[in-house]
């Protein structure tokens, strides 16, 4: 039997003496208000005459559940992050805790419900977007990214599908995970799958799994990626590239919440939250046959759009810090000057934040340890004017010298593997051995 605890109007009166700026709310239950403290007025903007005695209050006034300060007899003590409309209409971000309460005989009476303005708790995992500062592993100050970065807030908090658009590398997968981490179903499985990296034939297997027996050489039973990521959240990058029929089969799943495995018996329930991901437009997808309508409305019900670094170079400065910072585990990391800089800013970043995050490996390697300048940027960088003329000013018997540095930090990076060390460097084998046997 559940401990009763009595709450009267006067305890709450007094915790919210203590927490002025937190909004103290009983409800008796029925989920109709009983106590409604100041700081709830001032958080959420509704006077308390406007509440008391209002039973299943404002659902319309929270974007992620059902009754926004409903407390129900299965509630946990763990807070959740909730965005509710104040009175004036504003999204407010809070962090909500509750606590069930129960009669003499063990009968839900109701509770408590602590809101909270979400970034200023104390507790907040660098979650809250900050302009400026990195979010899940992202960083950025363009308004569409802060844009991005406040809808993942947001939809973690519900099990909607999420279809992340961007070109390759603008950080899909890091959007997925961000949403994973935010979400109820942190601390269960993520489990990220590439569509199309996967002969279709193995895909469903992939999927759904598959029994022993099931075909020819399932000499063993296989656990699906749905199976595998149950309770927690599923991402199929790259969902344009599955072939239609397999298309039809994930539908019904994502319809009926249950799929089998091939060659078995028994139907699993798909406890999974679904997010995709694609470099295409799934719409012009659908439109030439491509890809399933009725799929596309299932998984894009909340889209996310990541625009390419070239639409974003303002970004590039920051980002350059921050991925030099990161590669350099907290030593003190290279500056870049200004003639490199101006080139990166000045690239269009085909494969975006991970070719610029290539790039910067391979300048540091280059600079060894030094500023990262323009002639140890990748031979790209260096067809433009001002890179030729900076190549032009660089002293033969500096180059020769930074060429042997080059070539050991590269080896060495390569582990002695002369191979990819010269595939790296961009010359043959033996022009390495030429240039090591004159070194030495
Ligand atoms: N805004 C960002 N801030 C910091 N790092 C980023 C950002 N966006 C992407 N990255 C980095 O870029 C790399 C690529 O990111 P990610 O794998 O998420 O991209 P993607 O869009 O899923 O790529 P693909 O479509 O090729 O799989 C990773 O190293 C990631 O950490």
């Amino acid at each position: 039997m559940k401990h009763p605890i009595i709450m009267s109007t006067p305890l709450a009166a007094q915790i919210a003496q203590l927490m002025p700026d937190a909004a103290v709310i009983t409800v008796n239950r029925d989920c109709s208000v009983q106590y409604w403290s100041p700081g709830a007025e001032k958080l959420l903007g509704f006077p308390a005459e406007d509440v008391m005695n209002q039973a299943g209050l404002y659902g319309e006034h929270c974007d992620s559940c059902q009754a926004a300060y409903e407390v129900t007899a299965n509630d946990k003590p763990e807070g959740r992050i909730l965005t509710l409309h104040t009175a004036g209409g504003q999204p407010r971000v809070v962090k909500k805790y509750t606590m069930p309460l129960f009669d003499t005989e063990g009968r839900f009476d109701g509770g408590i419900a602590v809101l909270i303005a979400y970034p200023s708790m104390p507790t907040v995992e660098t979650a809250f977007p900050v302009p400026g500062k990195p979010y899940h592993g992202m960083i950025s100050h363009d308004p569409l990214m802060q844009n991005v970065f406040a809808m993942i807030s947001r939809v973690a908090q519900t099990d909607l599908p999420v279809l992340v658009r961007g070109e390759s590398g603008t950080g899909k997968e890091l959007v997925a995970r961000a949403i994973h981490e935010e979400s109820a179903r942190k601390g269960q499985a993520f489990v990220a799958i590439n569509c199309a990296a996967l002969n279709p034939n193995i895909l469903e297997s992939e999927l759904f799994g598959h029994a022993k027996g099931a075909f020819t050489g399932a000499i063993r039973q296989h656990i699906g990626v749905f199976e595998q990521a149950r309770g927690g959240t599923l991402f199929l990058d790259e969902i344009a590239e599955i072939p239609l029929d397999l298309q039809a089969k994930l539908l019904r799943v994502l319809e009926t919440g249950e799929f089998t495995p091939l060659g078995g018996e028994r139907r699993l329930i798909a406890d999974v939250r679904i997010i995709t991901a694609t470099h295409r437009a799934l719409r012009e997808e659908a439109k030439s046959g491509r890809f399933r309508h009725d799929l596309l409305y299932r998984l894009r019900v909340i889209p996310i759009f990541l625009p390419p670094l070239r639409e974003r170079r303002h970004d590039i400065p920051l980002l350059a810090k921050h991925l030099l910072q990161e590669q350099a585990h907290g030593a003190a990391s290279p500056q870049i000057n200004h003639e490199a800089m101006q080139q990166l800013m000045q690239y269009d970043w085909p494969g975006n934040v991970r070719e610029l995050r290539n790039v910067l490996s391979y300048a540091w390697l280059m600079a060894n340890n030094s500023v990262i300048e323009l002639q140890h940027l990748p031979s790209e960088f260096m067809h433009t004017e001002a890179a030729s003329h900076i190549q032009h000013t660089t002293s033969a018997s500096k180059r020769r010298q930074w060429d042997v540095d080059e070539i050991q930090a590269v080896i060495a990076r390569h582990h002695g593997n002369l191979t990819q060390a010269a595939q790296t460097l961009g010359i043959s084998r033996t022009t390495l051995w030429r240039k090591l046997k004159n070194a030495g």
